[in-house]
């Protein structure tokens, strides 16, 4: 491996976050191993409660301070381990070596300050640039976004702009500084059909361009086909299943997987195969304690299901499955548990 690929490289060892509940620790998210290279693009995918905003939240160590908690595990980026950072030296990377993109763009943006202010501040925070160079770097990132009257644009405030166009800038902001990660979640949920596909191939533009490793959020199995490289399907605050994005697609393991791909709208198919798979994640406080957690809901679970931990075994191929029904899975490469 490069040196550069391995400095750039995200690397989540064994994760764990969760929230206090009437006084109780409750894990969210948990066993979370994986990596994403630089240049590639990683899709967390899940249904609503699978703990994708928790991953997320937990690298960028942005859990709600009242109740939300970092309990196990190491975040490798550049060299560092980010979950042995204090705040401060956080902070001080957050906007600079990672930047996140949230799905309403309205939100992420001061309604009170011009797009060209904030897209200019992030880079005098953060990098040793003059008012005017950044002035215009702003400009140029707009036009990279896709914005094309980007000098005038600059002076407007957001109130003014489109939900599409509020996400590019989001976008330019979060580029501005060449982050060596970029947490996208659900970026495009809340954008119309078309623009959606826009900003898709904006993501894709910036990889090419940029070379980040680009970890991206997504209930939109649609979007993981357009997009993705490898794949990370989590259900219920575990890993179930990883792998590229063609054995994801072609050569699914996990039964909620199965399921998941069957969801995916396709003209010539009957009305059944659109509907949801039947029942719904268990709340945090509600979650088994013992046996597989996809048991309830499963169409082919077995009595050992019941009682059987599975853990994330190898099943070939940079493909991992964590299910009882794959007796042979090479235990010798077991990834946690
Ligand atoms: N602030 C919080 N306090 C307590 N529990 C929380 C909090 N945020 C999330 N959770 C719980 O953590 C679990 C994972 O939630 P998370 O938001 O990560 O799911 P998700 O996969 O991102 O869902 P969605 O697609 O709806 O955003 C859920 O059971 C959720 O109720």
């Amino acid at each position: 491996m490069l040196a550069q690929e391995r400095e750039n490289r995200l690397e989540l060892i064994d994760l764990q976050a969760g929230f206090i509940k009437n006084g109780q620790y409750y894990a969210a998210i948990d066993q979370i191993s994986f990596q994403i290279k630089p240049g590639q693009v990683t899709c967390v995918v899940g249904e609503s409660g699978s703990g994708k905003s928790v991953l997320a939240l937990s690298i960028m160590n942005l859990l709600p301070q009242e109740n939300g908690k970092r309990t196990k595990g190491e975040i490798w980026l550049n060299g560092q381990n980010l979950a042995e950072l204090k705040d401060i030296e956080m902070n001080a990377l957050r906007g600079k070596e990672i930047a996140m993109v949230f799905q309403e763009p309205m939100t992420a943006l001061n309604p009170i300050l011009t797009i060209g202010f904030q897209i200019e501040e992030a880079m005098l925070n953060h990098l040793s640039i003059s008012k005017q160079e950044a002035h215009k770097r702003a400009v140029d990132l707009l036009k990279q976004v896709g914005i094309t009257r980007a000098e005038s644009m600059i002076h407007e405030y957001p109130h003014k702009l489109s939900g599409g166009m509020r996400q590019r800038v989001i976008i330019a902001m979060a580029i501005a500084c060449e982050p060596k990660l970029l947490i996208a979640d659900e970026p495009t949920t809340a954008l119309d059909v078309s623009v959606q596909a826009q900003i898709l191939e904006l993501f894709k533009a910036i990889q090419r361009k940029h070379a980040m490793a680009i970890l991206l959020i997504t209930h939109d199995l649609g979007v993981v086909a357009e997009i993705a490289d490898n794949v990370v399907v989590m259900y219920a605050g575990q890993i179930v299943e990883q792998g590229d994005v063609d054995v994801i697609f072609h050569d699914p393991k996990h039964p909620y997987l199965k399921l998941l791909l069957q969801l995916i709208p396709q003209l010539d198919q009957e009305r059944e195969r659109f509907e949801a798979i039947q029942g719904s994640i268990p709340a945090l406080m509600n979650r088994p304690l013992q046996g597989c957690r996809f048991a309830e809901r499963c169409p082919v679970v077995m009595e050992k299901c019941y009682i059987e931990n599975p853990l994330l075994a190898d099943s070939g191929a940079n493909h991992y499955v964590r299910c009882l029904q794959y007796p042979d899975s090479d235990p010798a490469n077991l990834r946690n548990g």
